[in-house]
């Protein structure tokens, strides 16, 4: 049996219900990580709560709990649910129930839901041959319009995105920001080689700041890499040495081609299948443990 945690209590999957006058099912008035435990591990747990409270400071949201109090009950869900090895632990804070309209000020008490389970792992051979990719026509949401920093529950706009890469027949997407800049795919970072650079769009470009980027920009640092986050655009990626998404879930995805141009020679870079080693050597090591 798989427990949710739901304000204060661990209830069973079937039990886990939220009111329809939930503003987070309304309105996607809400904020959510998505964060992975590796070997017992909850890599860069504590980076993923900052996130989550500088998001819910953004939209006005504020959390009942300490960041203390939200890792006990993270660890606590892990271990309700016997999850050990991997597992994919998403954390929700709607607005809560309101009435129906939009005002914010009606809704009285935000909702805390958390779910962890075994982790669902990208198919191996989309690391070993690498992904496809297409510029979609929806741009990433505009920082003056929806700040993309937020990881809010308005996911239209990367669902939207996803379904263009899905009827072009591609395996991901690639956002552009309303200036024609390069932000990122649908649900993870991009990066870029180009001879000995690393580069990948600083967060001004419109992208979620994400953890597994962040990971990645101080692992290559310490390996001697020169990164850099400057603006580039759709060019710079064709004609880059090697392309790489990074995620959560996706942890570091090759990618092979982007709108029907081959990458170099359009087989995964040696430099990302490099910095996917040392990644993986990471997420063991940089977190809370859950059974110490
Ligand atoms: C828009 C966006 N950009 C980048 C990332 C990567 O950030 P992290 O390195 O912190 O995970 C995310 C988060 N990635 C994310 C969120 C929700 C679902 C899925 C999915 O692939 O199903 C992926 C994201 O939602």
């Amino acid at each position: 049996c798989r427990y949710i945690y739901m304000n204060g209590q661990l209830v069973e999957k079937e039990k886990a219900v939220v009111s329809v006058y939930d503003h987070g099912f309304l309105y996607g008035d809400g904020i959510f990580e998505g964060i992975r435990m590796y070997d017992g591990n909850v890599f860069r747990l504590r980076e993923h709560l900052e996130r989550l409270y500088d998001s819910a400071r953004s939209i006005l949201l504020n959390i009942p709990y300490t960041m203390s109090e939200l890792e006990d009950i993270i660890v606590e869900t892990l271990r309700k649910n016997k999850l050990y090895d991997t597992a994919y632990i998403r954390l929700v804070v709607s607005r809560g129930v309101g009435d129906l309209g939009l005002d914010p000020t009606k809704c009285k008490t935000p909702n805390l839901i958390v779910i962890a389970e075994q982790l669902a792992l990208f198919p191996k051979e989309l690391y070993d041959v690498g992904i496809s990719m297409v510029t979609v026509p929806t741009r990433r949401n505009r920082p003056d319009i929806l700040s993309p920093k937020v990881k809010s529950l308005n996911y239209l706009n990367n669902i939207m995105v996803k379904a263009e890469a899905n009827m072009a027949g591609a395996n991901e997407a690639l956002t552009l920001n309303t200036e024609g800049y390069v932000a990122e795919g649908s649900g993870q970072n991009i990066f870029i080689v180009k001879g000995k650079k690393l580069l990948t769009p600083p967060s001004y470009v419109g992208a979620l700041e994400g953890i597994t980027r962040n990971a990645i920009i101080d692992l290559a640092r310490d390996l001697g890499y020169d990164v850099r986050e400057e603006p580039f655009t759709r060019h710079d990626v064709y004609v880059a040495d090697e392309v790489f998404l990074t995620g959560t879930a996706a942890e570091v995805i090759p990618v092979v081609s982007l709108d029907a141009r081959m990458i170099a020679d359009g087989k995964p870079g040696k430099e990302t299948h490099n910095l996917l080693n040392h990644f993986r050597k990471l997420v063991v090591e940089d977190g809370l443990k859950v059974y110490p």
